[in-house]
C-alpha cells in the first residue's frame, strides 16, 4: 500500500504540491492524471525520497522509501525513461541494477525478455526508441520482483500496441496483488489500463476515485440546435445543468426528463445520451485548457 498524506512542496514563491493525500491499494491501477506542470512528478519524486517535502509525508509499506533497507525489492522505480545512460546496452543496463538489487543475473534475462526486448538487449540504449526505453526503464523497475511500481508517464512515446502491451502487463501484476500507481496527462492514454483516479491540478487534488465512480452518476449530455435556447428551457424546467466547453449540456436528470422539458419548450436535439463521464471530460478540459494555464 502506499499512502500519502497531507504532502506540499514549496519552490521559493512556487507552490509546487499543496496538501497532497491519497492511498494507492493493492490489487489495483491508479491513474495519476493532471495537466503539464500539475505537480505529478514532484509528488511520485517525493514519494520516492528523491525531493524531500517541505511538509506532509509519504510512505510504502509502512515506511518512508528512504527507510526501507532495499527499496528496489519492495517498490519498482521509473521516473524518467529517457535519462538511462546511452552508451550502456539494455542488458547491461539491467545486469548493473541486477547486482545492486542483490538479484541473480538470469533475472535481467528474465525481464528483458518479459518486456519485449531480447532481440534488441544487445543494442546500445541511445539507439533505442522512447518507447523502448520505456519498455527498458518498466524492465529495471521489475527487476526486484517489487509489490508495488511507481511510473511516471509510462506511456509518453509508446505507441497503441506498447501501449496495450504495457496494460496487459501492469493488470496482470495487480491481479496477483501489486500496487501501482502510474502518472499521465491525457486522459485517455490511462482511461483503458487503471480502476482509480487521482487528479491532480495546480499542486491540488481535484478530483479522486474509482473509474466508476467518477464516469458514473454524471447524467445526460444533450446537445440542441439552439444551445442558449435549451439551456433556458431545462433550467425554466427546473433541471441542473452544466454547460460543456463544446455547447453540450450534462444535465442531472434522465434522457427522459431532458427529452420531455427539450419537447414541451419546441427545442430540436441534435443529441442525447448517457453523459459516460463527461463531466470527468471536462473537469480534465478545464484543466488543461489556457485559461487554467494561465490561472
Ligand atoms: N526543482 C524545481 N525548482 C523549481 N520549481 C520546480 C521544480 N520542480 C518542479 N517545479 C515546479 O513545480 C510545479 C509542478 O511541477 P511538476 O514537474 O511536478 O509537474 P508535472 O505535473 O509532473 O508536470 P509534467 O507533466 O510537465 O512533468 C511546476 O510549476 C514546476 O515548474
Amino acid at each position: 500500500m502506499i499512502t500519502v498524506e497531507n504532502l506540499s512542496k514549496r519552490y521559493g514563491s512556487t507552490a509546487a504540491v499543496q496538501d497532497v493525500s491519497f492511498t494507492v491499494e493493492p490489487g489495483s491501477i491508479t491513474g495519476f492524471l493532471g495537466p503539464n506542470g500539475a505537480g505529478k512528478s514532484t509528488t511520485l519524486r517525493m514519494l520516492t525520497g528523491l525531493t524531500p517535502p517541505s511538509s506532509g509525508r509519504a510512505t510504502i509499506a509502512g515506511k518512508k522509501y528512504v527507510e526501507l533497507p532495499n527499496p528496489g525489492r519492495v517498490v519498482g522505480v521509473m521516473l524518467d525513461a529517457a535519462a538511462q545512460h546511452p552508451g550502456r546496452t539494455g542488458r547491461e543496463t539491467l545486469l548493473l541494477n541486477a547486482g545492486l538489487l542483490g538479484v541473480p543475473n538470469s533475472r535481467a534475462d528474465e525481464m528483458l525478455e518479459a518486456v519485449g526486448l531480447t532481440s534488441a538487449a544487445k543494442r546500445r540504449v541511445g539507439q533505442y526508441s522512447l518507447g523502448m526505453r520505456q519498455r527498458l526503464g518498466i524492465a529495471g523497475a521489475l527487476l526486484g520482483d517489487p509489490a508495488a511500481l511507481i511510473l511516471d508517464e509510462p506511456a509518453n512515446g509508446m505507441d497503441p500496441e506498447g501501449i496495450r502491451w504495457m496494460r496487459g502487463l501492469l493488470q496482470d501484476f495487480a491481479s496477483r496483488g501489486g500496487t501501482v500507481i502510474l502518472s499521465s496527462h491525457l486522459l485517455g492514454e490511462v482511461q483503458a489500463t487503471v480502476d482509480r483516479l487521482v487528479v491532480i491540478g495546480g499542486g491540488r487534488i481535484v478530483a479522486d476515485g474509482s473509474l466508476e465512480e467518477l464516469l458514473a452518476g454524471s447524467g445526460t449530455l444533450v446537445r440542441g440546435l439552439d444551445p442558449a435556447g435549451l439551456n433556458q428551457a431545462l433550467t425554466a424546467a427546473g433541471l441542473n445543468l452544466e454547460p460543456l466547453h463544446d455547447g453540450a449540456l450534462r444535465v442531472d436528470a434522465t434522457a427522459e426528463e431532458v427529452g420531455r422539458a427539450a419537447a414541451a419548450a419546441g427545442q430540436i436535439l441534435l443529441e442525447l445520451r448517457e453523459s459516460d463521464g463527461a463531466g470527468l471530460e471536462e473537469l480534465f478540459f478545464q484543466l488543461t485548457s489556457p485559461a487554467a494555464a494561465a490561472a
